[in-house]
């Protein structure tokens, strides 16, 4: 069990500020910044954190924390191998500290930093142009989307660093997801926690971290300053939402969600320890707005931190694509989103009205190609191989691939990011066609089950949420969430001749891949034994498509990407034994 100090234990620690240091003071005034650094991008992120010290002395802040690995951003990857990165990233931290000369607010900056030991998650505190102290990750996070162990040295436990004569404990991220590094810095006399994070989002993150910081200040009675980043990275959505919370639960301040943030906040030491004269609490996001916002961030800076202003879409009067459209218009803006209709001989007048239709509540451009003569033109052409085969899968397939390659070619031509749509079911069981609905740079749904597609297209048409850019109102027709989902690939097409209904689609999915049950345990929920086992193969046999998939968001516990590495070439199945 947790060592849990009493405040009398708080008064009596063994540690205690050095009478030679300097003058101990009984308030601080700490600045987090809650930022959107890019991944590798040095000199942008120097230049972030130099306007931050700005903004840290005009606010006459004691204390500047930024976000973990600030100045390579989280996370490197592999660049963290070259040798010159990482002596890039150290000199961008020493020329960071030489900026604290003159001033009187001491930095507490987290990046890499290569010790004798070897290369680290590391913390520089710095004033007036010197490092006075360095601390190092000791819990490096090995599960799920992270891998640090790949490249950082775990650091020692360590005391707090004595900054304007206040012992200040810095437990680094998932030092705090495991109580022995804030307890041996409570033990060791630290007065107030800061914590820096590089923590992405997925469902409920926002409540575990409140619920870890909860423990933490309690165990340790330490109040503590929890910091994020901010920002989409591939895969990954940083969501902000920094706060501060003293012991007894005592939420002080909480920073933005999905937006950057410059959080200020005033500090004093009492008998009982420091408090906080309580700062602005701003709501945390619903269990809807999350996601999509999680959506639209990550599309935003996957589309601008990779050089482009405008995305284009195939928008076919379904659902995927008219949500996908939204959160496009929510992220870019209605004039630098394209969608294009692409109708052949099954496109249904229905789907052409109702594309237009959306495409005009959005406001954004729209164009209609159609296939036709390019289709027909490669079957007559393929005819005397395929000779008298029967009509499968592979003509279906050629009217997806057309519409790939034409996006490519809108895409190529005007210099816009091609989006792709296939949610998570889709994605899941392999029902979209390699080269050609798959086709695109960027899939914001990827992450989504299909049902959540639905409910985020209902409350996206009675919200518009955070910072978002597109017009209130009915922006999605419910024309086309009324409707039944179909490829329309041959006449009279629905998604259900294939799949199973998506609310029971869904339910299996989520138990194979999020909660990793076994056949057995879905099948004892009330499945269908033999629809499980299906499930299973198609999940299986799909993840050659889903390795050559367009990124998107993680959303959940468990995405596709980074967090689920299943072998393509895979002789495993589960059986119900007996
Ligand atoms: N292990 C493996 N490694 C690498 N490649 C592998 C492979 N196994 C098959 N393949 C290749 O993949 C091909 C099969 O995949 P693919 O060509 O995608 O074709 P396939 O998966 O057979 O068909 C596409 C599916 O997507 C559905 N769908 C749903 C909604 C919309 C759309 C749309 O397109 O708009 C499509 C459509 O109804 C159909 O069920 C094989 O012919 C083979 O070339
Ligand atoms: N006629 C079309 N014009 C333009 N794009 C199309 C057309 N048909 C399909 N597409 C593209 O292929 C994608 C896959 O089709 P799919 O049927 O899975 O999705 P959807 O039409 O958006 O939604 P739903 O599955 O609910 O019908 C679409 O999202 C769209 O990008
Ligand atoms: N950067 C980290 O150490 C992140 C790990 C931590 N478990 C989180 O998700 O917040």
């Amino acid at each position: 069990m947790a060592h849990r100090p009493s405040r009398c234990y708080w008064q009596a620690r063994s540690f205690r500020p050095p009478q030679s240091g300097p003058p101990v003071t009984d308030r601080l005034r700490i600045a987090l910044a809650q930022l959107n650094p890019k991944v590798g991008d040095i000199s942008g992120n120097l230049a972030l954190a130099r306007s931050a010290l700005s903004d840290a002395v005009a606010a006459k802040a004691d204390i500047l924390l930024l976000s973990e690995l600030f100045l390579t951003g989280y996370f490197p990857d592999d660049l963290l191998f070259k040798p010159k990165f990482v002596a890039d990233a150290m000199q961008a931290a020493r020329d960071l500290v030489a900026d604290t000369a003159g001033t009187d607010v001491v930095l507490v900056l987290p990046t890499v930093w290569l010790e004798k030991t070897g290369l680290h998650n590391a913390v520089l505190v710095a004033e007036n142009g010197q490092i006075i102290a360095t601390r190092l990750k000791r819990e490096l996070p090995n599960s799920d989307v992270f891998y640090e162990k790949r490249y950082f040295v775990a650091g020692p436990l360590a005391d707090p660093v004595i900054i304007k004569g206040v012992p200040i404990g810095i437990p680094i991220c998932e030092d705090i997801w495991h109580a022995s590094v804030c307890e041996h810095l409570a033990m060791r006399g630290a007065e107030i926690m800061l914590c820096p994070n590089g923590s992405p989002y997925w469902t409920s993150k926002q409540h575990v971290r409140k619920d870890l910081v909860r423990a933490r200040t309690a165990e340790d009675d330490v109040p503590m300053l929890y910091l994020n980043q901010v920002g989409g990275q591939d895969e990954l959505v940083f969501d902000g939402a920094s706060f501060g919370m003293e012991p007894g639960n005592k939420l002080v301040f909480q920073g933005k969600s999905f937006e950057t943030d410059f959080i200020v906040s005033d500090w004093t030491r009492g008998d009982n320890g420091w408090t906080c004269a309580s700062g602005e609490v701003t709501e945390l996001t619903t269990t809807d707005e999350a996601p999509w916002l999680a959506c639209v961030l990550g599309l935003r800076d996957y589309v601008h931190k990779n050089g482009f202003k405008q995305a284009v879409l195939n928008l076919s009067g379904g659902i995927d694509s008219a949500v996908v459209a939204a959160m496009a218009v929510d992220a870019l803006g209605a004039d630098n989103v394209h969608c294009i209709m692409q109708p052949y001989q099954y496109t249904s007048e229905e789907s052409i009205k109702d594309a237009r239709e959306c495409a005009e509540r959005l406001g954004v451009r729209y164009d209609v190609v159609s296939i036709q003569d390019p289709v027909d033109s490669a079957l007559a052409n393929l005819a005397p191989i395929f000779g008298d085969r029967p009509l499968d899968l592979t003509e279906e397939n050629i009217q997806s691939r057309m519409r790939g390659l034409l996006m490519m070619a809108v895409s190529n031509k005007l210099g816009s990011l091609p989006l792709t749509t296939g949610n998570k079911s889709e994605m899941a069981v392999g029902y979209a066609t390699i080269y050609g609905d798959m086709n695109g740079g960027y899939n914001p749904l990827k992450d989504m089950f299909k049902m959540e597609v639905y409910r985020l297209a209902a409350w996206r048409n009675s919200h518009v949420p955070g910072d978002c850019l597109g017009p209130s109102g009915e922006v999605i027709p419910v024309a086309i969430i009324a409707k039944a989902p179909s490829a329309e690939l041959r006449p009279d097409q629905t998604d259900q001749d294939s799949l199973p209904p998506y609310p029971v689609l869904d339910a299996i999915l989520k138990g194979i891949v999020e909660d990793e049950l076994s056949i057995a345990e879905i099948v004892a929920q009330g499945h269908d034994q033999a629809l499980v086992e299906r499930i299973e193969r198609l999940l299986n046999i799909a993840e050659y498509k889903r390795r050559q998939a367009a990124p998107g968001p993680k959303l959940t516990v468990k995405a596709f990407g980074l967090g689920r590495r299943y072998p393509i070439t895979n002789g495993y199945t589960d059986r119900v034994i007996g």
